[in-house]
């Protein structure tokens, strides 16, 4: 899977009638890496993973899946895509056991390669037990899993998941993540959308922006993440009350952050630090000064912040 080129898109767009649900779509995933796509809700994420799958065809624009055109090809683009929906849809009386051995041979696989296939995944996904019930049945993070499971079947090159964390447990979230993790490493391109932006944060190497249909330039998204952010500062319990630190203001004060904006949660003190030198200054001085800190950490994580940020001035899209 060396010469995987991962997917490329160029100026991709797509209406609805007067709804343009993706109106600059410009980006590229490599292999090897997870990349989260991130934005508002209706800003365009499902329309441009439905293109890139092949299911959906663009107005204007090229994509380029493992170095195949899901308009000129589209049976080529889905042997090498794995494509996991936000809902689980089809065949609800099938078991969990037939929808994945249905699935292989649907990508032309052996019978009896099938049914190896199926109890592979079956177990990498955690759904041995519940294998012989039928997929209706599942619950909705049991349903997810099998949703996953069946994007693997056939071992696609690109993987396209469409919320795949939503509705999973934190033990499934965790597994989640090392999975998606360990099919990057396997030279894969994983490209994931997501609205639990602390957890994208761990899954992801890269992250891609949508807002209101446009994928959001480099310089933007680095704009966004640079800006003012909170950090959230905690004493040694008996410390006293950080807020009303007469020395803490003052040294926030002199690393440059707005005191009148401190504010107080849940006995924590929490200041919106200029920048994150501003924020490494200050607690070197705080330390130095032989305050007793035990937490000292951006309230919000990068994604999110930069979420926010480009969100921020017009609201959400939807
Ligand atoms: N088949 C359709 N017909 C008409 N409008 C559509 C259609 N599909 C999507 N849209 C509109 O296109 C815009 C983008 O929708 P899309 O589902 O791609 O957003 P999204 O980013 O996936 O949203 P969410 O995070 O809520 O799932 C929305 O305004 C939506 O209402």
């Amino acid at each position: 899977m060396a010469d995987n080129p991962g997917i490329a898109v160029r100026g991709v767009r797509r209406s609805f009638g007067d709804v343009n649900a993706v109106s600059d779509a410009t980006f590229e995933a490599p292999a090897g890496r997870v990349t989260a796509l991130v934005g508002p809700n209706g800003s365009g994420k499902t329309t441009l993973l439905l293109m890139l799958a092949s299911l959906l065809r663009p107005d204007a624009g090229s994509i380029a899946i493992a170095g195949a055109d899901p308009v000129s090809s589209p049976a080529v683009v889905r042997s090498r895509v794995g494509w996991m929906p936000d809902a689980l849809g089809a065949w609800p009386s099938l078991t969990a056991r037939e929808t994945l051995a249905v699935t292989g041979r649907l990508y032309r696989l052996s019978a009896q390669r099938a049914a190896a296939r199926a109890a592979e995944l079956l177990a990498v996904v955690g759904l041995t037990d519940l294998a012989d019930r039928p997929a209706r049945v599942l619950s909705r993070g049991q349903k997810q899993r099998l949703g996953l499971a069946r994007a693997l079947v056939h071992d696609p090159a690109v993987l396209l998941l469409d919320e795949p964390a939503s509705g999973l447990d934190p033990q499934a979230r965790i597994e989640l993540r090392s999975l998606l993790r360990s099919l990057a490493a396997g030279g894969r391109t994983v490209l994931v959308s997501s609205h639990v932006l602390s957890e994208l944060e761990e899954i992801a190497d890269d992250a891609v922006f949508m807002v209101r249909g446009t994928v959001v330039s480099e310089g933007d998204v680095a704009r966004a993440s640079a800006g003012e952010r909170d950090w959230r500062i905690r004493l040694l319990p008996g410390q006293g009350d950080p807020a009303g630190n007469r020395e803490i203001v003052v040294l926030l004060a002199t690393a440059g952050v707005n005191t009148a904006a401190l504010r107080r949660d849940r006995g924590d003190l929490v200041a919106p630090f200029p920048s994150d030198e501003a924020a490494a200054a200050a607690l070197s001085a705080m330390v130095t000064a032989g305050l007793r800190i035990t937490e000292f950490a951006p309230v919000a994580g990068r994604l999110e912040q930069t979420f926010l940020g480009l969100s921020a001035p017009e609201g959400h899209a939807s």
